[in-house]
């Protein structure tokens, strides 16, 4: 039986080869870690006296290929330096965040509330960059300076040093590949810019007198005017916003900044809101991903978040309880502005609507609040004009004579190609018909007539094979399926066949069916295994509850041309007539002939013109 009991070992380089593989994504990561350290030491000195400003000076040797961070924080004893720097894990910042042993804690005095740093392994990824770290600091003017050298993976120097200011610097000896930080000016302000634009406190660059971290922030501070956010932001996304939110909550999480409306029009079903957040003035992320609604996409602003805890990368926020209280607080506030808005500026959020249309009322099938919103301010096509569902409701009376199930009837086209026909169809009645022609808007009318409570509202198509609209919209009385007989003779036609009296000087009418086209359409890039993923659902939905259609005419029996010939028969050349108007009729409303129903209509010609003058000798 033997025991011993031996050091847990870590393998320093392996860590650090870990760090710059697989824990940070990009190589420009130390500078922040180095800017946060520094911040932190400032605040930590600033608790204290709350008139320290504190500055961070960031200094290249393109000679000796060194980058060093300098900064009057409150620096650290030979005691801390030996303790922290070093230690994988843990650090003051840490422990003042209520990390580590109760013992250590007791160890350190003041408040985490404003630092960065947490994790203690920010320093170590210094060495993604180097293969030697510097660090000298001076506490105060009564404690000896301490100077800590290392290298990945050797032993840890210290020794005292000559130091006249109190604060610290980090200086990193470059590995040969990356000495470009220690000679490219613009390479380091740029990773500085990225990060640190916010931080309240200046960073200047190689002794210039001009800090360069200078972003106008209106939007986390208080007391600026929305015009003033707005021309910020404008100035920082390079967009000029259609609408600014500003936003200062304390509850039930903290978030200060601002939300805007983006001038870009993102495509249809991307998720990929382009929101930035920073902890303590210090970006995380500039594309947090799931954080606002997903009907958000139009949206972009940057946000702090000081209650959201970052990843350890310090690349993302964890996606814990605080996230998802953010996340829901963040769409209330949405939700809030856009309907003040309604109230208030009706005409604005209109333009605004109509601007992302696609975007909004694509994602309003699925998200009642945004369709209750929209049902007062996005218009759509009628007959009548450009109306909201709102208007149509007050016009869309059901005829009393023929309606005893509905209260209400809005009729509607999805077919691009039938707006014009149906227009003039329409145009002689008191009725309405809705042109849902975009590809979400049928079931977005759907969808907001079945949120209807007060009424019972039908939505139907404007087509022949609608209950009422032979009567209601067309006039016609007596419709009916066609006989088997003319049918089967006329399916080559590809529509439906129905007959009906009415007093216009109309032998056919023709209706098209967009779902028929559309079904066809999906099934073809079905089979192709092309449909875009986010379509799917959509088109699901859509014939879920509607089975494809065909194409329909009416033959109307009052004309003459058509009266003869149902007495003839389909035997009879009249019958070939009637298929000729059929198919034009059908052509005439857009519906595409193919290579049959061309040889069919040669063919009919052929046969009259047979009839009437003879076989061709
Ligand atoms: N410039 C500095 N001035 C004073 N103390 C410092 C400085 N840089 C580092 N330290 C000390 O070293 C500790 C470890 O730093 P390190 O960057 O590894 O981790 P951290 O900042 O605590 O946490 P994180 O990994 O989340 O950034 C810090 O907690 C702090 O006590």
């Amino acid at each position: 039986m033997w025991n011993r009991r031996i050091p847990f070992k870590v393998d320093i380089a392996g860590i650090i080869e870990i760090m710059g593989s697989s824990l940070y994504s990009r190589l420009d990561t130390p500078i922040r870690e180095l800017i946060q350290n520094s911040h932190d030491a400032i605040m930590r000195r600033r608790s204290r006296d709350l008139s320290f400003q504190g500055r961070i000076d960031i200094v290249q040797d393109a000679e000796n290929g060194t980058i060093t961070f300098t900064d009057d924080g409150i620096g650290l004893s030979a005691e801390e330096a030996e303790s922290y720097l070093g230690t994988l894990g843990i650090g003051i910042t840490g422990l003042l965040k209520g990390r580590g042993s109760e013992e250590a804690r007791q160890s350190v005095s003041g408040s985490g509330d404003e630092l960065i740093g947490q994790f203690g392994i920010g320093l170590f990824s210094a060495f993604m960059l180097a293969d030697q770290l510097v660090v000298e600091s001076r506490k105060s003017d009564d404690v000896e300076p301490v100077r800590w050298v290392a290298g990945a993976g050797t032993e840890i120097e210290l020794s005292p040093c000559e130091r006249d200011k109190n604060g610290t610097s980090v200086c990193l000896h470059l590995k040969k590949d990356y000495v470009s930080f220690a000679i490219d000016p613009e390479m380091l302000e740029l990773a500085v810019k990225r990060y640190a634009d916010f931080l309240p406190v200046p960073i200047f660059l190689n002794g210039s007198s001009q800090r360069i971290n200078v972003i106008q922030a209106s939007w986390f501070e208080s007391g600026h005017d929305e015009e003033t956010i707005e021309l910020d932001l404008a100035s920082y996304f390079e967009e000029t916003p259609l609408d600014v939110i500003p936003i200062k909550v304390e509850k039930p999480v903290v978030i200060e900044g601002a939300l805007y409306i983006s001038p870009q029009r993102t495509p249809g079903f991307t998720d990929d809101s382009v929101v930035a957040a920073t902890i303590r003035r210090m970006v995380i992320s500039r594309h947090v991903q799931d954080l606002l609604p997903s009907w958000g996409s139009f949206l972009r602003g940057i946000l702090e978040l000081p209650d959201c805890s970052p990843t350890a990368s310090r690349e993302d926020l964890v996606r814990d309880g605080q996230f998802a209280r953010t996340k829901a607080t963040l769409a209330k506030i949405i939700y809030d502005h856009l309907n003040e808005l309604a109230e208030k500026q009706p005409a604005r959020l209109e333009a605004i609507i109509s601007w992302h249309r696609f975007t909004i009322a694509g994602s309003a099938l699925d998200e009642e609040p945004l369709r209750q919103l929209l049902r007062s301010c996005y218009r759509f096509s009628t007959t009548q004009g450009d109306l909201t569902f709102e208007q149509i409701l007050e016009r869309c009376e059901a005829d009393p004579l023929y309606e005893s199930e509905a209260d209400q009837v809005i009729w509607y086209n999805a077919d691009r190609r039938q707006e014009r026909y149906l227009s003039d169809v329409f145009d002689g009645t008191e009725t309405l018909c809705v042109h849902a022609l975009r590809s979400f808007e049928e079931l977005l009318l759907a969808s907001m007539v079945a949120d209807t409570q007060e009424s019972v509202v039908d939505v139907r198509v404007a087509s022949p094979s609608s209950p009422g609209f032979d009567q209601c919209v067309l006039g016609m009385s007596d419709m009916e399926d066609a006989s088997a007989e003319w049918s089967e003779f006329l399916s080559g036609t590809g529509a439906k066949v129905l007959w009906a009296s009415y007093r216009q000087n109309q032998p056919v009418m023709a209706f098209l069916n967009e779902r028929y086209e559309l079904a066809k359409t999906f099934e073809d890039l079905k089979k192709e295994g092309e449909i875009p993923r986010g379509f799917q659902r959509m088109i699901d939905a859509h014939f879920e509850n509607s089975p494809a259609d065909q194409n329909e005419v009416i033959l109307n029996r009052e004309h003459r041309l058509v009266k003869r010939a149902l007495e003839r028969g389909t035997r009879s050349p009249l019958a070939n007539v009637v298929r000729l108007l059929v198919s034009n009729a059908l052509h005439a409303a857009g519906a595409a002939s193919d290579r049959k129903t061309q040889q069919m209509q040669s063919e009919d010609l052929d046969w009259i013109a047979e009839v009437l003058w003879g076989r061709d000798t």
